[in-house]
């Protein structure tokens, strides 16, 4: 087990220290903590956490190792993680690697031997904040002077740079049904759940216009999940203005859900510290059923501003805080949520979505 020391410090100069584990090097990001008890490798993947370190609030990380299915994205993108008992053993049979090795092998440089528990009560009650974690640097005003470095994530555009750079297929061409996907940041489930349901995905980069997809001839379109803050995604929120005009049939997932609402002139904010996590409760309104949501969101969409448009409709509410985590738009076939039906990891309650959308599109 590698025991070289390891230094986290919180921009309000909370200090922990550790062992390294991962890429011997120094990482800074936001700091945000997930609470599922399974699934880091498939989280350290989701691109919505570019840029942000995690922490794992499950106490044990490592002891299942890596396999290639679990990818949700070609690399992991974070920017490092935090973890109680980090296990360089492995035990499941199709593992190919441990995560030591796959952390070391893509320069993640992550902390072990933390109390995360006393970690996630600071973040729950002073906030979402930068961190960085470091091997190297010991001195703090050092290290300090590298936290200033790192960007706020209020302000921040990431989907340009974790999007596809070119367009590609996901399914089979034969299928009936064909969806335009706008890859903000898409997880590779959910393209699985559209080959599942036979629809043919074609994936378009972040900046494609909606010109250019229409030339493809898709039945509708759905807008991906994806990192950042979406009050600055000024390109994607026209392309989304674009899609509703021309009264195409639209689905929208965590990102896309907020660039959905901003679409109709709903504001979007930073949440204190974010949802995310597999539990996540949710209520269905209209069917009156709650559901356990995958989550990973740290801005949401205005309630205030909802109630006060006659645009939109509220599908699904968050049952811990009461923020919005479904809308529908009211005259036009179009829909997202806050949460992650296609959820990997998590709960298959929420999967039902993928059908809605495909009977809207078949209507
Ligand atoms: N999973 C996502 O799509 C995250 C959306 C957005 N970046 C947020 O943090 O709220």
């Amino acid at each position: 087990m590698n025991k070289k020391k390891a230094t986290l410090l919180l921009a309000d100069g909370t200090v922990f220290t550790g062992s390294l584990v991962g890429s011997h090097g120094t990482n800074g990001g936001e700091i945000c903590f997930n609470t599922g008890m399974t699934g880091y490798q498939e989280i350290y993947t989701d691109p919505s956490y570019t840029g942000q370190i995690i922490v794992n609030t499950t106490p044990h990380i490592g002891n299942y190792g890596v396999v290639e299915e679990d990818e949700e994205s070609d690399h992991p993108l974070i920017a490092g993680i935090v973890v109680n008992d980090f296990s360089e053993i492995y035990s499941r049979l199709d593992a190919k690697e441990s995560l030591q090795g796959y952390l070391e092998r893509h320069g993640i440089t992550g902390i072990a031997d933390v109390d995360t528990r006393k970690l996630v009560r600071h973040i729950r009650s002073k906030g979402a904040m930068n961190a960085i974690i470091s091997s190297e640097i010991e001195d703090l005003d050092a290290l300090k002077k590298e936290l200033d470095k790192v960007p706020d994530m209020n302000g921040l555009e990431l989907s340009s740079q974790v999007s596809t750079k070119t367009p590609y297929y996901h399914g089979d061409e034969k299928a009936k049904l064909r969806v335009a996907c706008v890859d903000y940041g898409i997880k590779k489930n959910i393209l699985r759940c559209f080959a599942e349901r036979e629809v043919y995905c074609k994936v378009f980069p972040a900046r494609t216009t909606f010109a250019e997809m229409e030339e493809w001839k898709p039945d509708a379109y759905f807008l991906s999940n994806g990192p950042g803050d979406p009050a600055v995604m000024e390109y994607a929120v026209n392309t989304t203005k674009e899609i509703l005009d021309n009264n195409k049939p639209l689905f929208g997932i965590c990102l896309g859900h907020q660039l959905l609402a901003r679409a109709c002139g709903i504001s979007t904010y930073k949440m204190h510290h974010g949802h995310r996590g597999l539990n996540h409760p949710i209520k269905n309104l209209i069917t009156g059923k709650s559901e356990i949501t995958s989550q990973n969101h740290g801005f949401v969409v205005s309630r205030e501003d909802i109630d006060l448009s006659d645009k939109l409709e509220i599908t699904h509410l968050h049952l811990n805080d009461e923020t919005v985590a479904g809308i529908k738009v009211k005259d036009k076939p179009a829909f997202s949520v806050q949460f992650h039906p296609e959820s990997s990891p998590g709960p298959h309650d929420s999967r039902y979505l993928f059908e809605q959308f495909i009977s809207l599109l078949k209507n």
